[in-house]
């Protein structure tokens, strides 16, 4: 991708940064993240920029930090829910080794189909088992397999905020001990500190309910866990 079109993206990724200057962010980005992102990404984040929703797309600084962790970890057999138009899924799937697994749900698959090409294109797609479908069936109907328990190295969940706990208390019978689960979006554009009476009525729900969760997660000995300004903010927890 030209430095023109990259920074195109940046302009729309502007909104997603909690860093105090959008001027850092993007130096952040155009410094280390860019420069090493995979091209079918970039080609996906083009794809995804003129969708309505684009801005729930994984932020590519948060998607470098995933890889990290991905290859830190050797993990080989993951579980994503909420994939959207496939930025997080990619990612990932380009990260394992070629024999690794991804079990990824989402409620709507056109969005996932608009990524599918470049999935495609990129040979990754025997990696990855779509399921179109509400998650939480799903990973309790995984969870009656005595094979799923405790054999997942890496969760990616950037979905319903508010069903955040639920997956959680699943996840951890999905994860070995030492595997992963990573939490997009544990800041909520910054408004879990914005007073209750200032947030937009259709966004209170959920800040209230991310909230819960981080203060749920901080208590949760099952877990070691990093909260991290990146992107929306993340929180990485290491299944003990
Ligand atoms: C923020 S987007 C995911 C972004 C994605 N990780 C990426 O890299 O672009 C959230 C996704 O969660 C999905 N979703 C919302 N509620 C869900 C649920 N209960 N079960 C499964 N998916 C859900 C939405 O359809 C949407 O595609
Ligand atoms: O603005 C959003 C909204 C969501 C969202 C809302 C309701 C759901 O059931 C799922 C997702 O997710 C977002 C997101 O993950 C993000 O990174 C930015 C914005 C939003």
């Amino acid at each position: 991708m030209s430095a023109m079109k990259d920074l195109t993206a940046t302009n729309n990724l502007i909104d997603k940064g909690l860093l105090q200057t959008t001027e850092l962010y993007e130096y952040l980005l155009e410094t280390s993240v860019y420069p090493r992102e995979a091209e079918s990404l970039k080609e996906l984040r083009a794809l995804t920029s003129t969708h309505p929703r684009a801005f729930m797309g994984t932020t590519p600084d948060v998607g470098q930090l995933m890889a990290l962790i991905l290859k830190l970890i050797n993990a080989k057999k993951t579980i994503e829910v909420g994939v959207f138009t496939g930025y997080s899924l990619l990612l990932t799937a380009i990260t394992i080794p070629d024999d690794g697994k991804i079990t990824a749900i989402d409620v709507n698959q056109t969005t996932y189909e608009i990524g599918l090409p470049i999935i495609e294109k990129t040979g990754v797609k025997h990696k990855i088992n779509f399921i179109e479908s509400k998650a939480l069936p799903v990973l309790d109907q995984l969870l009656e397999d005595p094979e799923n328990k405790g054999t997942f190295d890496f969760a990616f969940v950037d979905a319903d905020k508010d069903n955040y706990k639920n997956y959680h208390e699943r996840l951890l019978e999905f994860l070995k001990p030492g595997g992963v689960v990573i939490y997009d979006n544990t800041l909520w554009g910054g408004s879990v500190v914005t007073p209750e009476d200032l947030v937009p009525k259709s966004r209170l729900a959920m800040r209230n309910a991310v909230i819960e969760f981080n203060k749920y997660l901080a208590a949760d000995a099952r877990v070691q866990i990093s909260q991290v300004p990146v992107g929306d903010g993340i929180t990485i927890c290491w299944r003990l």
